[in-house]
């Protein structure tokens, strides 16, 4: 049977925090890890999400990335196309997101998509077209100092309009109280008016299930993990499938997350497992990787972190400190690590092509929006990939506790 819905992620974070939404919607749920070479087949399933690294690479480079995944999807029969960017909607003034919506919605036909990147279990709600991180503007909350995507402007119709040639529009959260057939007149008015995109405010779930109902006709529809969800929730199927169970080994945590969260869960996690800190000079890597191999050889749970507060951070260290915490991944499977726990979603792409994974079979939430993973490699490898700023302060903990 094909998988009824298809997802493309822009960071391999993202792709977990929509496969634990629709593995939650009763969905069984598949995770590819990069373009799918053609000719590749996914086991039975629902949804089949393939999770690309475009977050912050040239914009020609990921609508080509995310193009390619489109047409790969829509060949395994897949009605509608979801494009997963961040909760906080991450991007610059030169995309990705706004390129990456043009060419999906151009290619699928689709006059117009809807935006909503509100995921009220994670905090995130849109209001008038602003997004907020609790109880702050998005521009006011610590992702105005992210190290790649600092987010500064917590209006996503202007936002968008930066990084796009089409009309940019509202659907206003009066509306949406309204239920989905006063949405669905409001997308189809902002349509005949020439807009391509259509900011929808949401701030509970049901707003979204409204959503889901109102945009079920759209070929391609765009946002964080609450959307996806309610498009999940609309299959009403009930999951029973069994969860893989994950295989007992020693767990690494590899932290390369500066986002709040982690920041908490990396201190919670220090005093419960040796850590060592990565710092970005041009010996740190073999320096890394002796400590591992020490550290592993008599405890069945280590870290090593980049984490840093902005005061502490290297600027430019970004690509170093990722490959550097993806060959610790690479080196620590080898040494018989069978879990490995990341920390952040750019540093979660460079661990898992370290690791070769491409693909994986979703599993229980370890903590909302965090689900493990079981690679379909030899030998399986359990994995956890966290977006930054999700988890309860002890969950780094929690994920390495020996079953
Ligand atoms: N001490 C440091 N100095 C400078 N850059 C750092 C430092 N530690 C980590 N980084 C970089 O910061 C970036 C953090 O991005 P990453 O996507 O991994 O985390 P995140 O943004 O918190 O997570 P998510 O994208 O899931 O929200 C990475 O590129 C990482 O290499
Ligand atoms: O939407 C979110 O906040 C996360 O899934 C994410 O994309 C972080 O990288």
């Amino acid at each position: 049977m094909s998988p009824l819905l298809g997802c493309v992620a822009d960071d391999y974070t993202g792709g977990t925090d929509v496969a634990a939404a629709y593995r939650r919607s009763g969905l069984r749920t598949v995770l590819l890890f990069g373009a799918p070479p053609p000719g590749t087949t996914v086991p039975d399933c629902d949804a089949v999400i393939v999770a690309l690294k475009t977050r912050s690479i040239p914009p020609r480079e990921a609508v080509a990335a995310s193009r390619t995944v489109q047409d790969w999807l829509a060949g395994q029969g897949v009605r509608q196309l979801y494009f997963k960017y961040c909760s906080t909607f991450d991007s610059t003034d030169q995309g990705n997101i706004g390129p990456v919506a043009d060419a999906l919605a151009e290619a699928g036909g689709a006059g117009l998509t809807v935006v909503c990147p509100a995921s009220p279990e994670h905090g995130r709600t849109v209001y008038q077209g602003h997004l907020f991180v609790g109880d702050r503007p998005l521009a006011e909350s610590p992702m105005r100092h992210h190290p790649l995507t600092p987010m500064t402007d917590s209006d996503l119709v202007r936002v968008l309009g930066r990084q796009t040639p089409h009309r940019v529009g509202l659907v206003p959260l009066h509306t949406v109280e309204r239920g989905p057939v006063a949405v669905r007149s409001a997308l189809e008015e902002l349509a005949a008016g020439g807009v391509r995109h259509a900011v929808t405010d949401a701030v509970t779930d049901s707003h979204l299930d409204t959503i889901a109902r109102a945009a079920a006709h759209l070929p391609v529809i765009t946002g964080a993990a609450g959307l996806a969800r309610a498009t999940g929730a609309l299959a009403g199927l009930d999951g029973s499938a069994g969860l893989p169970e994950l295989p007992p080994g020693p767990s690494v945590v590899l932290a390369g997350s500066c986002s709040a969260a982690t920041l908490e869960q990396v201190a919670h996690a220090r005093a419960h497992m040796p850590a060592h800190y990565l710092q970005a000079h041009d010996g740190a890597p073999a320096e890394a990787l002796d400590w591992l191999k020490t550290h592993l050889a008599r405890e069945d749970r280590v870290m090593i972190y980049s984490s840093a507060p902005p005061e502490r951070r290297s600027p430019g260290a970004a690509p170093f400190l990722e490959q550097t915490l993806a060959a610790v991944a690479a080196r620590a499977a080898e040494l018989g690590a069978r879990r490995i726990v990341v920390a952040g979603g750019e540093t979660s792409g460079a661990v898992v092509n370290a690791l070769g994974v491409t693909g994986a079979v979703v599993g229980a939430e370890a903590d909302r929006g965090v689900p493990w993973l079981l690679t379909t490699g030899h030998p399986p490898l359990a994995l956890l990939l966290k977006s930054g700023n999700f988890g309860r302060p002890d969950l780094l903990v929690r994920a390495t506790e020996t079953p």
